[in-house]
């Protein structure tokens, strides 16, 4: 049994709790929140979030960052991008042994375009921190809380590192995998939004299946594109945390980001959707943040570019699509592997 404190209490910081208390780890979930730490602690649900879950009765809650950090070996960091350096800054504040940061946050940063354990590194002391392991995939919370199989995979520099996150997190409905590829796992995990987005915005003007494919299929080949320029090794963007995680956002009716690209094919702003939807859309940042990463690295990213020019220069829908569908010929495979 290991000890482990999961730092932030929506949706999947609840369901990752939930699978660490149900494999018998002694898990503190810390909200910032002390009325949602009482709703845990007392009734055993987190109604905002998760509605109708009944959380394991060995799962407790605390809004006490500082008690969650000494209780923990092992911190799960679990909040929205924006908030990772202050959150790190805070975690560091407490910590006296080094411990072994996880985190399951998927974006990246605008501007410094860093990568999230990049950001860890950054705001945390390496006599603080032991390895950082990102734990990503397919894997929506309010499937996890049903118990229904879930793949994901842990990704470090550290192989054994990766192997105890796996184990810590394993059972019957949660698999785990390893992976190394630590740079492709996490630019696979953002970029997949950036993409679930625009799948949502196909959906809600009323394109079909042909251009949902199209998007998904050319969406992995500018991620593909752009993670070999910086390093990825490229069949990690056929794995769990490439493909898998593509499929899962671009066609789930639970994903954030498809049904805020929805409601803007149908015509809502973007601050409506921001404003409505209650919980975190990392696509929209993560938008901005690839589109500066297309350029700095001279990669062509259609799809990208065509997304922030709906999302931050109000280009219509329709016309993104007309533009993107009339650019000049191109051969398929040779695009993804020769430039
Ligand atoms: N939901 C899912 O199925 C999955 C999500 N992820 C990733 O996990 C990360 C978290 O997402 P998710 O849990 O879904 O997001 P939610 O929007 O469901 O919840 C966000 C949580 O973070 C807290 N939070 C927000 N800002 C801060 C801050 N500045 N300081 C402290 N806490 C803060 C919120 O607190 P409050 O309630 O008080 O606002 C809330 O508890 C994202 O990067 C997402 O892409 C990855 C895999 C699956
Ligand atoms: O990352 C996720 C599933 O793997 C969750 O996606 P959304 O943030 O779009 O809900």
């Amino acid at each position: 049994m290991d000890k482990v404190a999961v730092i932030g209490a929506g949706s999947w910081g609840t369901a990752i709790a939930f699978v660490l208390a149900e494999n018998g780890h002694d898990c503190l979930l810390w909200t910032r929140r002390q009325e949602q730490s009482a709703e845990i602690n007392e009734r055993h649900t987190n109604e905002a979030y998760l509605p109708g879950i009944s959380l394991p009765r060995n799962l407790n809650a605390v809004s006490d960052l500082k008690k969650a950090v000494e209780h923990a070996e092992i911190i799960v960091i679990a909040v929205p991008t924006k908030a990772i350096r202050e959150i790190c800054i805070e975690i560091e504040k407490y910590t006296e042994k080094p411990k072994l940061i996880v985190h399951v946050s998927k974006g990246i940063e605008p501007d410094t375009l860093k990568r999230i354990s990049e950001m860890i590194e950054e705001e945390v002391d390496p006599g603080k921190r032991q390895a950082i392991v990102a734990l990503s995939g397919p894997s929506h919370a309010e499937e996890v809380v049903l118990r229904h199989p879930t793949t994901v995979t842990a990704a470090s520099h550290n192989q054994e590192a990766a192997e105890r996150v796996q184990d810590l997190f394993m059972n019957h409905y949660f698999r785990v995998y390893t992976n190394n590829d630590l740079i492709g796992v996490e630019l696979g995990a953002a970029l997949k939004n950036v993409i679930a987005l625009a799948a949502g915005i196909i959906d809600g003007v009323g394109y079909g299946d042909n251009a949902k494919a199209a998007l998904i299929t050319r969406g992995l080949a500018e991620i593909t594109r752009l993670g070999m320029k910086m390093g990825a090794n490229p069949l990690t963007f056929s794995g769990l945390t490439g493909l898998g995680d593509l499929i899962v956002t671009c066609t789930s009716v639970h994903s954030r980001n498809w049904k805020a690209g929805n409601l803007l094919g149908q015509g809502k702003t973007l601050e409506e959707v921001v404003s409505g939807m209650g919980m975190v859309i990392e696509g929209v940042r993560t938008t901005k943040a690839a589109y500066q990463l297309s350029l700095q690295y001279d990669v062509s990213m259609p799809l990208t570019e065509a997304l922030y020019s709906v999302l931050f220069e109000n280009v219509p829908p329709k016309e993104a699509v007309d533009q993107l569908m009339s650019r000049m010929k191109k051969q398929e495979i040779e695009d993804i592997f020769y430039k």
